[in-house]
């Protein structure tokens, strides 16, 4: 089994010997093919890979909304065998209660799951804060930038503290500035909550921006090409330092060549 990190902490997430197909009017699509990882505790994991390399189904499975066709799944070391309130999943269309507030919309998943009013109230304040919609508490998602809905979409999964969240392609759908805004909240939101984040991604950079390590996927069927460290300390993670550090640049290359030179391999071969 591939580790993505080498830390102490105890394994999350397992993917072991994963393999899926689609059956598709009679024939089948291979979308995973052998795919072996191991996410730790506390690890901002991001996946990286072509488009239809099957990263959608992957998270798709740690979520528990697909089941493999091969293989197993496992959470805390249980296989996972449906959704769950121990992980939460942002998607890349918004997900956002049209006719709530802000601050309902990210109290909501705290009502359903009988959180008393009080201790609702303080984890949206903070959220809240976090990520820097203090002043739009009482507007609609209507009243919104589309940087700004996402922002209470992702606070919306965050709220309920699941230990795991798994984001598939949050940010895919907003303007370049905007995306690095959110991209240096959501960095702070994970360290200061200690939460364990899968993100899904097919842009290098922002795969080697967020994370710990970067899996590199192959295209389709999708294995897990190389797993790479980025080892960057969260609190210097800025833009300034993609555009000038020399080691994540190269980084950067590194993984570029990876998903691009498979890519090309795998698309000639078809
Ligand atoms: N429900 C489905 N029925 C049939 N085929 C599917 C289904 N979902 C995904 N596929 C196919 O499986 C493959 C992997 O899809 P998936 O969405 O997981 O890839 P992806 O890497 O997330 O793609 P993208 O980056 O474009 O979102 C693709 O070839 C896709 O067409």
């Amino acid at each position: 089994m591939v580790p993505a990190s080498d830390s102490e902490h105890k394994p999350l997430l397992e993917a072991i010997g994963l393999s899926h197909h689609y059956e598709v009017r009679g024939s089948t699509v291979t979308a995973l093919d052998d795919v072996n990882l191991t996410i730790r505790e506390g690890d901002f994991v991001t996946i990286v890979g072509p488009s239809g390399c099957g990263k959608s189904t992957l998270a798709s499975m740690f979520a528990g909304l697909i089941k493999p066709s091969r293989g197993q799944v496992l959470y805390d070391g249980k296989p996972i065998d449906g959704p769950s309130r121990e992980r939460g999943m942002v998607f890349q269309e918004l997900a956002v209660l049209p006719w709530r507030t802000v601050t309902d919309n990210i109290a909501h998943g705290l009502q359903i799951a009988g959180v008393p009013k009080a201790e609702r109230n303080r984890r949206v304040a903070e959220l809240v804060k976090l990520i820097g919609l203090e002043g739009f508490e009482s507007k609609y998602p209507r009243e919104l930038s589309g940087g700004m809905r996402q922002r209470v979409a992702v606070a919306r999964t965050w709220a309920p503290e699941p230990p795991v969240i798994l984001m598939d392609e949050p940010f895919a759908a907003v303007d370049a500035i905007t995306r690095l805004t959110l991209q240096e909240e959501l960095i702070r939101l994970a360290k200061t909550t200690q939460r364990t984040v899968v993100f899904i991604t097919h842009s290098v950079d922002e795969a080697v921006f967020l994370g710990d390590y970067v899996v590199a996927m192959t295209a389709r069927p999708g294995r897990v090409l190389e797993i790479v460290p980025v080892n960057h300390p969260p609190g210097q993670r800025t833009w300034e330092a993609m555009a000038t550090d020399t080691r994540l640049q190269e980084i950067v290359s590194h993984v570029f060549e990876l998903v691009r030179g498979r890519a090309a391999g795998t698309q000639a071969e078809r």
